[in-house]
């Protein structure tokens, strides 16, 4: 039996390109916080997640509480947490969603890091601590943005810009031909409906064979929502988040038999009940950072199977651990059987040894070695963190930052 000895948490910052959203634009830096757990015995186990100002001061606090858990007692590590958190409430996660209990967001990493630190012990990967893998290697998307072609004031990026439908079924060649991605999400909300209903369009004439996926994060009212799905029907195998909240869903829901799919009004295990019951949403897109952990994203998978709703996996700008984690999870969960969102391809710079997570045909193997099966490189974890120090930016802010460029600019949620 082990026990926790000491955890270091970093904040790091990583460079990310000017992707266009609902809200605004990504800033230049993208932050996360890295988790590492040591025991009493010399073993080492690693977690990521968010890392605005307030979520990285709770789990600070929560830290500091973890010394002398035994690294199998995660129903410790939960009362642990709430114990620290009891007075809190709210919690933001990735600039546009808001929780009202922030336990299973402070929670996460630390589950993840005492999986990856269980793993090691046992000398068995994070898919035989969760059941099993199902299958070997994981299936994700090509994610794509509408985007400039470089931050103000910088260089234009290698990707270049896209900002109508010929861009984004560049963008989208581009993503295909490098990672053989099967799977197309574009991340909408950005231009009026018809630009890009037209942009989706062109992706399926574009890419017969792939499946489709549009994501406006809010921009549209219930009546754009179902105008836009009357468009899209048979074009596209699922439309996430139209519109806010559980009753607009709803209202979507009953005029369309395309799914619709979430992660902005079901994002807490209090949000099933009433989505079940109105049947707002056909697709729930867990999130391991958010849902509590592995375990909690299984529970959640269950939920998902036992009312016949269909599970897809989310993602926001993240690195090495974090795909590792959401690898591990899906190759363990088997009504998992659309392919995952990732921002992996965006990112430039990471904090794990290469060689492990690699893409091919639009997949990545899971890691068989013990725990999550990666390794830190601790010079990148440095440099990362030295850059986090530098760049000032201490939470996610994409409305703020694209304001300081287009001063008028105000957030697409239910613009149109
Ligand atoms: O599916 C989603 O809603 C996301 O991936 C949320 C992200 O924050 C995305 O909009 C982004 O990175 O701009
Ligand atoms: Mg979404």
């Amino acid at each position: 039996m082990s026990r926790i000895s000491r955890i270091e948490l970093t904040p790091v910052a990583f460079a990310d390109p000017p992707l266009l959203n609902v809200s605004g634009v990504h800033q230049p830096f993208a932050l996360r916080t890295i988790v590492q757990v040591w025991t009493d015995d010399g073993n080492h186990g690693l977690g990521e997640t968010y890392c605005d100002e307030t979520l990285l001061a709770r789990l600070t606090a929560v830290a500091a509480a973890l010394p002398g858990l035994d690294t199998f007692d995660l129903h410790g590590l939960r009362s642990r947490v709430a114990d620290v958190l009891r007075a809190e409430r709210g919690a933001e996660v990735g600039g546009m969603l808001n929780l009202q209990d922030p336990v299973d967001v402070v929670l996460s990493p630390f589950e993840v890091a005492l999986l990856d630190l269980q793993g090691k012990e046992l000398g068995r990967p994070v898919t035989d601590l969760l059941g099993g893998a199902v299958r070997d290697a994981v299936p994700f998307s090509a994610y794509l943005f509408y985007k400039w072609a470089g931050h103000p004031g910088a260089a234009e990026d290698s990707w270049g810009a896209a900002l109508d439908p010929a861009g984004i079924v560049d963008q989208a060649r581009s993503m295909i031909d490098h990672y053989g991605f099967t799977a197309i999400k574009l991340k909408g909300g950005v231009f009026p409906p018809d630009q890009e209903i037209e942009a989706v369009h062109a992706l399926a004439a574009a890419f017969p064979e792939h499946k489709l996926r549009i994501d406006p994060n809010c921009a549209w009212t219930v009546d754009t929502s179902i105008k836009v799905a009357q468009q899209l029907t048979g074009v596209i195998e699922y439309l996430e988040d139209p519109t806010p909240g559980i009753e607009g869903m709803a209202a979507v829901a009953a005029q369309t038999e395309i799914p619709l799919a979430t992660n902005m009004c079901v994002i807490a295990f209090a949000h099933l009940k009433p989505s079940v019951l109105a049947d707002a949403v056909q697709v729930v897109l867990s999130d391991h950072h958010y849902w509590g952990g592995l375990r909690r994203s299984q529970l959640l998978a269950g939920i998902c199977d036992t009312f016949g709703m269909g599970l897809s996996m989310h993602s926001n700008s993240h690195l090495g651990i974090s795909l590792a984690a959401m690898t591990q999870l899906a190759a363990a969960t088997p009504n998992l059987t659309y392919a995952c969102d990732t921002h992996y391809p965006w990112k430039t710079e990471d904090l794990i040894k290469p060689g492990v997570l690699e893409f091919a045909d639009g997949s990545v193997r899971v890691p068989t070695g013990p725990g999550l099966g990666i390794e830190l490189d601790t010079d990148a974890l440095g440099r990362l963190h030295e850059q986090y120090l530098a760049c000032g930016i201490r939470r996610r802010d994409d409305t703020a930052y694209r304001r300081t460029i287009e001063p008028d600019f105000s957030p697409n949620g239910s613009r149109w």
